[in-house]
């Protein structure tokens, strides 16, 4: 089993940036599709970077459907917008856990920001309460995420869920012999750390256009991809809501840097409190955090708040290069 890193490897306040090279080559990436409410994840999740007083800036990888006025939201809180083609899987027969999971396989197409030396992707339903900018200087060469959890519904289409084993605590169900080895370690692929470049970034379409779809898509393709190179990082660095009530042996929320409201019901955004477990007292709390985030005025982005971070603005407004992509398939 590879071994989670601890979290004392990293240096705590490792802000080193590339303001002093005068080129950012390490930023944060989210991904935005569509023309609905996950634009005011990106919104909370940018202020949220200013508020830890991030040293990188974010980029914003967005399909051709997000509208206009969205974009100009995000220039106008000091996101880098970045029009991405769509990238579909191949055609084939398959229940994603989530029907709109296949426009995330877009998401690969940020391996070809490579401006970029490294970055961290954060999906729009994630907030940052604590500075991160140091795995930015983890050691290249690894694909650094934290690893997922298997007790939520949305798990009930594999062996894990069946038998009731969760590699969040993998001794409480022994792996059945008869059901062949362990599964890998297996990441949320709702945050991590990774190189941008373009011989991955082709090999990842390459490889895309021969495996079929499976239920958690681009997260399922990814994690098969980087199984080789998958290194775990703590879960503070990405706490899946639902480990507050599978795991909570696991989980010291006062130490948690970033949280993921992924858990049916969680995103602050939509938030009623109706859905299984929302009306803890934990989601409550941390639903209010992401809102008062978001609902921070002093945390909208200033001209002068560039400084911070560098950037080249040529760049920033160059279209992605073409590329050509695989077709929709008629079944999504
Ligand atoms: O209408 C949408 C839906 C999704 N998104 C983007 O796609 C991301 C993924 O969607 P969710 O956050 O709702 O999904 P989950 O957190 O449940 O998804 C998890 O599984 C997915 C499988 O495709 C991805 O791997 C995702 O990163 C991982 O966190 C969003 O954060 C957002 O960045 C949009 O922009 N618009
Ligand atoms: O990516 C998914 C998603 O975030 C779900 O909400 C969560 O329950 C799963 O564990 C995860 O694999
Ligand atoms: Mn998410």
């Amino acid at each position: 089993m590879a071994p989670v890193i601890p979290l004392e490897v990293f240096p705590s306040s490792g802000k080193i940036s590339a303001v002093d090279s005068g080129y950012p080559e390490k930023a944060y990436v989210t991904f935005l599709a569509g023309s609905g409410d996950y634009v005011k994840g990106v919104v909370g999740l940018a202020k949220g970077l200013r508020k830890v007083k991030s040293a990188y800036p974010l980029v914003v990888a967005i399909l051709p459907d997000v509208p206009e006025e969205h974009r100009e939201i995000l220039r106008s809180q000091g996101c880098i917008v970045k029009e991405i083609e769509p990238i579909y899987p191949p055609e084939h027969q398959i229940q994603f856990a989530m029907a709109y999971y296949v426009i995330n396989y877009s998401k690969l197409r940020i391996w070809n920001f490579e401006e970029y030396s490294k970055m961290v992707y954060l999906d729009a339903d994630i907030q940052v309460y604590d500075n991160i900018d140091h795995l930015l200087d983890t050691p290249n060469g690894y694909f650094y995420a934290v690893m997922d959890c298997f007790c939520e519904k949305t798990w009930s289409h594999s062996p894990q869920y069946s038998i009731g084993y969760c590699q969040q605590r993998p001794d409480k169900v022994t792996w059945p012999a008869e059901m062949g080895s362990r599964p890998p370690l297996y990441f949320n692929a709702g945050m991590f750390v990774f190189e941008p470049n373009k011989t991955t970034y082709e090999n990842l379409l390459e490889t895309l256009r021969i495996t079929p779809p499976t239920p958690f898509a681009e997260q399922d393709f990814l994690n098969m991809f980087f199984n080789p190179i998958y290194k775990p990082i703590p879960l503070v660095y990405n706490l899946v809501l639902a480990m507050l009530w599978r795991h909570p042996e696991n989980v010291d929320l006062d130490k948690v840097q970033v949280v993921h409201y992924c858990a049916a019901g969680s995103k602050p955004w939509r938030y009623t409190g109706q859905e299984a477990n929302m009306d803890r007292e934990d989601i409550k709390m941390l639903v209010k955090k992401w809102w008062d985030i978001y609902d921070d005025a002093s945390l909208d982005f200033k001209p002068e708040d560039e400084e911070n971070f560098s950037r080249p603005s040529i760049m920033a407004s160059m279209p992605e290069p073409a590329v050509s992509y695989i077709p929709a398939p008629s079944a999504a």
